[in-house]
């Protein structure tokens, strides 16, 4: 099928290179003009494994193809796909500008009769005004095209973005229109050859199925750094706690990892855009206000115990952060814990040096150059001069660090482990001290 893609991001480039590899032919336009002509170069603007070859390999083959021209993107298209952001609007719901702005572009375009599906998360009721946007722009241009508006929400996690795709667990549909349920199957089938993965729904459900379920992950995460605080103060270990928990299939072990709170570019704005949506559809949601609430101060609870060790703001310390991105296998640190826990040491009167496998170039892009903060090239020249070391994001090549050397680098001897990934045991045995996230066992308050 011959699919016109609206977005270059992580939804957008991730699907349309996706598609182009079970044999689609994919146009994939973007506003930013720098993006797209990085892409036509071959140059890949974000890292997520497995990315690269997959669009250069379908770009040489000649069945995905980059453009700043909507003209273009949009001649013979089968399929519109729109996945452009829906950053929050100030006001804590979706800013919906970049989406109402490409169905303003559709209907200026558009020669033909196409299925246009809406990839980006966006609250109940977007279909509909998509589709009012198009049919007014081509009332204006008074020409009549039939277009039906789906809704496709996307499920993938970066970092493991394009193996969701290939193997996603479902395929959420949102339609009318029996046709457009059976292109859009017809579209996805070679993702789903071995299991019939597709739930079909109504458009308006299927949009608020995309909530839910981020809502649902987030509050999974705000409840065990809720119990985290606990365990902290009765002299608990959570990561006991999650070990006698996961096992009951109906609690599961996904999503139980107490840490330094969720960020990303999803989670902290789709609990609050959905709890924006419910208050405005006259419903209380307190329960979401609260997940919201547990994760901002989590965000800032490795700086409490850093403070709690020191007696004090770390004024004048060194400290080595392990970790930018908002979670491993990204280099995505769009509301990342590292942001806020920067903020806190610097407004402290701390230095930070950090090291990450691949989000250095994001944090300098995000934060300019400071004089506070050092971008270090290894884990071991983090550590270098430093006073104390902080774990942000759970990268694998932190997990058997050298004791004997962080003992030696860590001038203060003692480490922060915002992801649990340390044994307090063993970090003890070799005289650093430790601090965990809910490891009540290792610490007396
Ligand atoms: N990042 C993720 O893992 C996931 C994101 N989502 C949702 O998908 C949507 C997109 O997210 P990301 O890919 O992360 O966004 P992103 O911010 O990485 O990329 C969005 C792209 O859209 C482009 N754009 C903006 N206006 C445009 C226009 N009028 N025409 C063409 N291109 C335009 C931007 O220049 C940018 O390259 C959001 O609604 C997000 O909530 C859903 C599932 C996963
Ligand atoms: O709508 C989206 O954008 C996507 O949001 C999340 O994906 P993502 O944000 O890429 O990453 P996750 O793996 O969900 O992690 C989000 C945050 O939660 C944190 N987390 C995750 C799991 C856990 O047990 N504990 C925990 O603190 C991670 O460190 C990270 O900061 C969802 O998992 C995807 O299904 C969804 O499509």
């Amino acid at each position: 099928m011959r699919v016109t893609m609206f977005g270059t991001g992580y939804v957008g480039l991730v699907t349309g290179a996706c598609l182009a590899e079970i044999g689609h032919e994919v146009i994939c336009v973007d506003v930013d003009s720098n993006r797209i002509e990085r892409l036509q170069a071959g140059e890949i603007p974000l890292y997520e494994p497995g990315l690269a070859p997959l669009v250069r390999g379908n770009a040489a083959a000649g069945r995905l193809h980059f453009t700043v021209d909507p003209v273009r993107a949009l001649e013979g298209a089968e399929i519109v796909s729109i996945a452009v952001g829906t950053p929050p609007n100030g006001e804590g719901g979706a800013d919906l500008s970049q989406v109402l702005a490409v169905a303003e572009t559709i209907g200026t375009h558009l020669s033909a009769a196409a299925i246009v599906v809406n990839k980006s998360t966006v609250p109940v009721g977007t279909a509909q005004r998509v589709h009012d946007t198009i049919n007014a722009v081509l009332a204006r241009r008074d020409v009549q095209l039939d277009v039906d508006v789906a809704s496709n929400p996307e499920f993938l996690k970066e970092g493991a973005a394009v193996k969701d795709c290939m193997h996603p667990d479902r395929i959420v549909l949102g339609a009318s229109r029996r046709t457009t349920f059976d292109r859009l199957r017809k579209l996805y089938a070679p993702f789903v050859r071995n299991h019939d993965r597709f739930v079909e729904m109504d458009v308006r459900s299927a949009e608020l199925t995309k909530y839910a379920a981020n809502a649902l992950l987030a509050t999974k995460i705000s409840f065990m750094n809720e119990m985290a605080r606990i365990a902290e103060h009765v002299g608990a270990d959570i990561e006991q706690v999650r070990l006698g928990i996961g096992p009951d299939p109906r609690i599961g072990w996904h999503f139980i990892y107490a840490g330094a709170g969720y960020g990303g570019a999803c989670f902290p704005k789709d609990v609050l855009a959905l709890a924006h949506a419910a208050r405005d559809a006259g419903v209380p949601a307190p329960l979401l206000d609260a997940v919201h609430a547990v994760n901002d101060r989590q965000k800032r609870h490795l700086y409490t115990l850093i403070q709690r060790h020191y007696g004090g703001p770390p004024a004048g310390r060194t400290f080595a952060l392990w970790g930018a991105a908002f979670k491993p296998n990204t280099d995505d640190v769009r509301g990342a814990p590292s942001l806020t826990l920067l903020q806190q040491l610097w407004d402290a009167g701390a230095t930070v040096r950090v090291y990450d496998p691949k989000a250095l170039d994001e944090l300098r892009r995000t934060l300019g150059d400071r004089e506070d903060l050092a971008l270090c090239d290894s884990p071991a020249a983090a550590l270098d001069g430093c006073d104390a070391l902080v774990v942000v994001t759970e990268w694998r090549e932190f997990r058997s660090p050298d004791l004997e050397l962080m003992r030696e680098r860590i001038g203060d001897r003692v480490v922060f482990d915002g992801r649990n990934i340390y044994d307090p045991v063993e970090l003890e045995e070799h005289g650093i001290a430790y601090y965990g996230i809910g490891r009540g066992r290792s610490l007396s308050f």
